[in-house]
């Protein structure tokens, strides 16, 4: 038994080489813990490995080396197969570019993951998730009938309707003026508060600052953790990130 609901352990990740260029490490062994509860942000300068260790944490990119565990389990050695069920089970994505199917409702949106997963959800679930995110009035509407902000807010609803253990988010605010920020990061932070682990990737020093826990990235690997840092505090370790990398 784990008390964490994600583990990394030296994590390493090269990809093939391009052309005649030398494979680089994207990923220089990265460990960490979440705990359940816990909303860990992920900053670093651009091209540091942020994305990348996202994907490789959630199990959607194979990792080079080193091992990967979510609620107890570890990734490496599963077959795809039974990896996908991990995520089915336990995991929830966030992505700036929201990921909705444009040709269904915010409604089928949310209930989407769930039917696919041939598991039963009630009527009653999807409309507490879209009420969760202030849209119980918008459950019939498509996404280009929604602003950017109401089409992330019910990419999680579809993440709140199926209950994660920990929830993935890259840039959630990224796209998004910010009002509508705002509102996503409220809605990441009661997911968190609920018992719900959250990691999100982002670029925007506000959003980090909601975090209980900053990972500062700097080339492949955690240069410097922030407990409860305010935006200054994130701003000045980026710029001390940067200037290492110079
Ligand atoms: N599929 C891939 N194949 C080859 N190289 C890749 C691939 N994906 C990412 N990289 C390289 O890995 C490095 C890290 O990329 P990644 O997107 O993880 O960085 P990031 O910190 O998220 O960057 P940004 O802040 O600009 O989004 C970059 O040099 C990128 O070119």
């Amino acid at each position: 038994m784990t008390d964490h609901v994600l583990e990394a352990q030296s994590v390493t990740k090269q990809f093939p080489p391009v052309d005649d260029q030398p494979p680089t490490p994207v990923l220089r062994g990265v460990s960490l813990a979440v705990f359940p509860g816990e909303f860990v942000a992920i900053v670093g300068p651009s091209g540091s490995g942020k994305s990348t260790l996202l994907y490789c944490l959630s199990g959607l990119e194979d990792l080079t080396s080193g091992e990967v565990s979510i609620a107890g389990r570890r990734l490496s050695g599963l077959s795809r197969r039974a990896q996908a069920k991990i995520r089915r089970d336990h995991v929830g994505f966030i992505f700036q570019s929201y990921n909705l199917i444009p040709s269904l409702s915010a409604w089928e949106n949310v209930a989407l993951p769930a039917r696919l997963a041939k598991r039963a959800i009630s009527a009653e679930d999807v409309s507490r998730a879209l009420h969760q995110v202030s849209l119980g009035d918008r459950a019939s509407h498509k996404p280009s009938a929604l602003s950017g902000g109401q089409q992330q807010r019910v990419a999680i609803a579809r993440v709140l309707a199926t209950r994660p253990d920990i929830v993935f988010a890259d840039e959630p605010t990224g796209a998004l003026d910010t009002e509508a920020s705002t509102q996503v990061l409220d809605l990441l932070r009661d997911v968190a508060d609920s018992g719900r682990s959250v990691v999100m990737v982002t670029h925007d020093l506000q959003a980090a600052a909601r975090a209980d826990r900053v990972l500062v990235l700097r080339d492949g690997a955690i240069h410097r953790e922030l407990l409860r840092p305010t935006a200054d505090d994130v701003f000045d370790a980026l710029a001390h990130a940067r200037k290492a990398v110079a």
